[in-house]
């Protein structure tokens, strides 16, 4: 049931603003002294209840510190060397723009209700990645 639950944690509005806007800047804050965005002091170790990614306890995941050193640059590499178009399907009309259809449909890991189709262009040659 821990997956129920944690589905749950993260869409209570007494955890969080606006739970179901994508808003990625609640993760940083602006500092008082010098006024510079820093992450928020939220432990995603499993230590903090109302973020809880990789699980908590004696069940955490073993791959998480794997994970949070490789990802940032797995990331990054996905975003800087390609060009991610989205098929038009995949997005829906509010407010007159085009947004991307987040709809879930029941299932054990809240999958997705429609696919996302992602096609990856290439920025430039793989080869020339030091000096585009
Ligand atoms: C962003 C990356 C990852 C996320 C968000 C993630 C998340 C999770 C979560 C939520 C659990 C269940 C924890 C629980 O039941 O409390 C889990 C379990 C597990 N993860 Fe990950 N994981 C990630 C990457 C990895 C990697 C890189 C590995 C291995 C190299 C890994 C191996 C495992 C294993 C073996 C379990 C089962 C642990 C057990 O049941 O005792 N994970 N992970």
């Amino acid at each position: 049931m821990l997956h129920v639950n944690v589905w749950a944690i993260g869409r209570d509005p007494k955890n969080w603003e606006s739970p179901l806007d994508f808003w990625p800047e609640r993760f940083l804050q602006l500092g008082e002294d010098d006024g510079q965005m820093s992450a928020v002091d939220v432990d995603v170790r499993g230590q903090h209840f109302h973020l809880m990614p990789f699980g908590s306890g004696r069940r955490v995941c073993p791959g998480m510190n794997l994970a949070m050193k490789m990802l940032p640059g797995v990331l990054a590499a996905l975003i800087k060397c390609f060009d991610w178009k989205v098929d038009g399907s995949d997005c829906k009309k509010m407010n007159g723009d085009d947004v991307l259809e987040m709809d879930e449909r029941p299932g054990f890991t809240a999958p997705r209700a429609h696919d996302l189709v992602c096609v990856p262009v290439a920025r430039f040659s793989p080869l020339n990645i030091l000096d585009p």
